[in-house]
């Protein structure tokens, strides 16, 4: 049979639980909205197909449990994805904070490129608001800086480890130049 699809790309959804990750997904695949929170075991997925451009996706979208008893199972599909959407509840301040701590984890378990994006869920629930939209729009500016640090710290270690290797490199150059000669031997026969 004929693929029905040109790419199949894997996005992970990441943020604490009950923030609304299975509700967001279930949105977007089912157009479907339940109430009650049944915590995510693990970790489950959901498929749609989109056509973007004449080009159609099918993404796979992995939905990963918040709790941390569970974090040792998720973590191994972090390598696996192409995408990550960073969710926290604006009704939730502790959940905003803690998306510094699922950035980090992601940018330790992975080596490939990957697109982000943050979400602030629950933004309905005006009168419970504790997370302001320009904080959240600050948390992208803070993110941008974060990496940006982390690729000067990449650079000036490349920088660093070559300064030395110049470095030593002189000194050899120098050592070598403090040996003494030993006198020519001229022939005399
Ligand atoms: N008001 C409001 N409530 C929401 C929204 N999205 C989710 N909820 C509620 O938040 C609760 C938790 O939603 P879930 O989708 O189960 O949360 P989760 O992030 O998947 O949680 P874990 O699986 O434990 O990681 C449920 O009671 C939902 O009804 C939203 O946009 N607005």
């Amino acid at each position: 049979m004929a693929k029905q699809y040109d790419f199949l790309f894997r996005l992970l959804m990441l943020g604490d639980s009950g923030v609304g990750k299975t509700c967001m997904l279930r949105r977007f695949t089912e157009s479907d909205f339940d109430t009650t929170h049944i915590s995510t075991i693990g970790i489950d997925f959901k498929m749609k197909t989109l056509e973007v451009d004449g080009t159609k996706v099918r993404v796979q979208i992995w939905d990963t449990a918040g709790q941390e008893r569970y974090q040792t199972i998720t973590k191994q599909y972090y390598r696996r994805a192409q995408g990550v959407i960073f969710v926290y509840d604006v009704t939730d301040k502790l959940s905003f904070k803690h998306i510094a701590k699922w950035v980090s984890d992601v940018d330790e378990y992975t080596t490939q490129k990957m697109e982000t994006i943050l979400v602030g869920n629950k933004c309905d629930d005006s009168l419970r608001r504790e997370v302001s939209k320009n904080q959240g729009t600050k948390s992208f500016e803070r993110l941008t800086e974060l990496v940006l640090q982390a690729h000067k710290r990449d650079v000036d270690n490349l920088l660093g480890s070559l300064d030395s290797y110049l470095d030593k490199a002189g000194l050899e150059e120098v050592k070598e130049s403090t040996v003494p000669h030993l006198p020519q031997r001229s022939c005399a026969c």
